[in-house]
């Protein structure tokens, strides 16, 4: 557990962050220029905040009077470009993050490392010789060789285009899942944090505030962000394939979902995007619909902006729904706080990229 309370200034900038950061992946979410660099920089030790305590796991990190240098807080940093050193062999890279630490307290195995990350054919190479991909694969398996308590990762791949990134991301839920390390993970794309993220920490004006509920939050994120429509994240559990119907079944708080059949195995957790656009409100559950998704929620507010539609809150069961109906249909449909409603929508609304298999802590 990481424990922050931190205040720092640099030139007119000034970062505040309260935070008690658990397992998993964490993301810090926010606009350029909003401090997430500075927070994690601090946490690795390479900035020495004005005013701060840093404790993990019971180890203080920081305090008056107190600075654990960054060598001794035994963190992984992954940064944009991969930062390896070029001289060096893609062995000798992987072995420098083993070489700083005494040997009694050497965890990882360079083969696994290697197996994991995909990189095993790779060893001989120089980075020169390497793509953008692979020098990322390289980059993490540098940090995890260390031996990491704790991994930091800034952006690490916005440098890498659509196809790359998609190469990448497996990679980085692997380690996730399979390492028992915290990730501390600083991202712009709201997709990368849909599916990567336990945790979510947003930053405004310089105060970092983590985030209670992340399905939630993740709605405005992938707004701001631009990279996802309006939608919804919705938790939910693979319960059954059809593959008659090619359809997979997942259960949710909200109610039962049907998506498109899936590769993920049942029991799998995931995180499940339903673009705003895609949902019909109803006030009778309808009958001779082709929609397969049917939930049934209460409208917890109505939000009369100025547009041509008004936005609902519907709360299913727990969770908190967005869904846009025009002004008309608020008024036909007698829709406020309080009324009974449907929510329909197509299984071909939740695309397959909008499904986010998630490891919970
Ligand atoms: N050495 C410095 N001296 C003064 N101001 C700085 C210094 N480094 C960064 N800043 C300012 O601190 C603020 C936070 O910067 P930071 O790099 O942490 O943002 P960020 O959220 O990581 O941004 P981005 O998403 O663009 O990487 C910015 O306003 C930046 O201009």
């Amino acid at each position: 557990m990481l424990e922050l309370a931190i205040h720092h200034r640099q030139g007119d900038f000034e970062l505040q962050a309260d935070l008690t950061l658990g397992e998993g992946l964490t993301a810090l979410f926010g606009a350029s220029g909003s401090g997430k660099t500075t927070l994690i920089n601090i946490i690795a030790g390479l900035i020495r905040p004005e005013d701060g305590r840093i404790l993990f796991n019971g180890e203080t990190w920081n305090e008056k009077g107190i600075f654990l240098p960054p060598h001794r807080r035994r963190i992984g940093y992954v940064f944009q470009e991969g930062r390896l050193f070029p001289h060096l062999t893609v062995l000798q890279n992987l072995r420098y993050g083993e070489g700083l630490l005494p040997r009694a307290e050497r965890r990882e195995d360079l083969d696994r490392i290697a197996a994991l990350l995909g990189i095993a054919d790779l060893l001989d190479r120089r980075p020169a010789h390497l793509s953008g991909g692979e020098k990322q694969r390289v980059a993490l398996g540098r940090a995890l060789m260390a031996s990491p308590k704790l991994l930091l990762m800034d952006e690490p791949l916005s440098a890498l285009d659509t196809a790359l990134k998609a190469q990448i991301l497996p990679y980085i839920e692997r380690i996730r899942d399979e390492f028992g390390v915290p990730i501390i993970y600083v991202s712009h794309s709201a997709e990368e944090v849909a599916r990567l993220a336990n945790a979510l920490v947003t930053f405004k004006g310089g105060r970092a505030s983590a985030v209670g509920r992340p399905n939630e939050a993740l709605a405005t994120v992938a707004q701001a962000s631009g990279d996802l429509p309006a939608g919804n994240f919705i938790e939910a559990e693979i319960t059954a394939h059809d593959e008659t119907d090619g359809l997979t079944e997942a259960s949710s708080t909200a109610g039962r979902l049907i998506l498109r059949r899936t590769p993920l195995p049942i029991g799998t957790r995931v995180r499940v995007f339903i673009p705003v656009s895609d949902i019909v409100v109803a006030t009778e559950p309808g009958e001779g619909l082709s929609a397969l998704n049917r939930l049934s929620g209460r409208v917890l507010a109505v939000d009369d902006g100025s547009g041509a539609s008004v936005t609902l809150t519907i709360d299913c069961h727990g969770q908190t729904i967005i869904a846009e109906v025009t002004r008309r249909s608020l008024r036909q449909l007698a829709l406020a706080p309080g009324k009974p409603v449907h929510l329909l929508f197509k299984t071909v609304s939740i695309a397959s990229e909008g499904l986010f298999r998630q490891v919970l802590p």
